[in-house]
């Protein structure tokens, strides 16, 4: 038998399980994976997070090679037991358990280069959470969506994050909280990489003091609904500034049904880049015997 020490821990309601495997000598296996989610037999959790040091991570999945400098590799599991490249939220919530385990030394602690299967990405810890530059982004393929609630399919804009998005505008408050996102979304043509969907609507007026302002609920791909989605709030305002056209501005805060997430574009030398504000808590830690 197996014994695992745990945090548990979140971001806008996001939860995660996190561990520490610095060696890299614990992978789980998709069924340990969906025991910890499992929120009546295990701890419950939209995901598992392994703290494991990037020069641990088995040849071809060394995707760090040319970004040497991000000691730790966030290894991200969807509840259902399949990987993610990339999770808004809870890499936010692994910078903040990297600091308060000690595994971070005091230096790097302000600016901490963290290795995900999208890449390099760097967090900030400051007074009003920890701030994530997600990088990069790309528009998709549109593609229909139909969900229960709605009377008809809707086009929804593909982006990518790194991991694959797909953003809905629906036309009033009452369609949002109507949605039974208990079922997945039916996506046509169906992605062949799966995707998280965000079904959004603007608040009323949509930029107050320059900052737009938007609501949305996510149904994640591996996770069914969560209560935020990080990477899939910087979708939705990406996909309604891209709607909006000339004049949208750059500062978006978007409302989840788990709390507030601020998103920012801004340029950089290779190309626009999006980041994302927010806060990082740990709940509890304890012991578990894995199956
Ligand atoms: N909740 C996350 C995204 C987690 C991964 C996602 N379900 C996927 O499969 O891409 C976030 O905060 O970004």
């Amino acid at each position: 038998m197996t014994t695992l020490s745990f945090t548990k821990g979140h971001g806008t309601g996001n939860d995660f399980v996190l561990f520490t495997d610095p060696e890299g000598e614990r992978p789980l296996t998709p069924e340990q994976i969906r025991f910890l989610c499992d929120r009546r037999f295990g701890v419950g959790a939209d995901g598992v997070i392994r703290a494991v040091r990037s020069r641990s991570l088995p040849e071809g999945a060394a995707i760090l090679e040319e970004e040497p400098e991000a000691e730790w590799f966030m290894d991200y599991w969807n509840a259902d037991g399949t990987p993610a490249e990339m999770c808004g939220n809870g890499i936010r919530v692994y910078a903040h358990y990297l600091i308060a385990e000690g595994l971070v030394a005091p230096e790097r602690r302000d600016t901490l280069p963290i290795g995900t299967r999208a890449g390099v990405k760097d967090v900030l810890a400051g007074v009003s959470g920890y701030t994530v530059d997600l990088g990069r982004w790309r528009l998709s393929e549109e593609r229909l969506v139909a969900a229960h609630g709605l009377d008809v399919a809707r086009p929804g804009l593909g982006i990518d994050l790194g991991n694959p998005h797909l953003v809905v505008a629906l036309a009033h408050l009452g369609e949002l909280e109507g949605l039974d996102l208990h079922r997945p979304p039916a996506i046509e043509p169906a992605p062949a990489q799966g995707a998280n969907v965000e079904f959004v609507v603007p608040e009323e007026p949509l930029i107050r003091d320059g900052v737009a302002r938007i609501r949305m609920r996510v149904h994640e791909r591996g996770s069914g609904e969560t209560l935020s989605c990080g990477t899939g709030t910087a979708a939705a305002a990406l996909a309604f500034r891209h709607w909006g056209g000339e004049g949208m501005p750059h500062h978006w805060s978007v409302e989840v049904p788990g709390g507030r997430l601020a998103v920012r574009m801004f340029p950089t030398e290779e190309g626009e880049h999006v980041s994302l504000n927010g806060p990082a808590e740990l709940v509890f830690s304890g012991e578990i015997t894995l199956p």
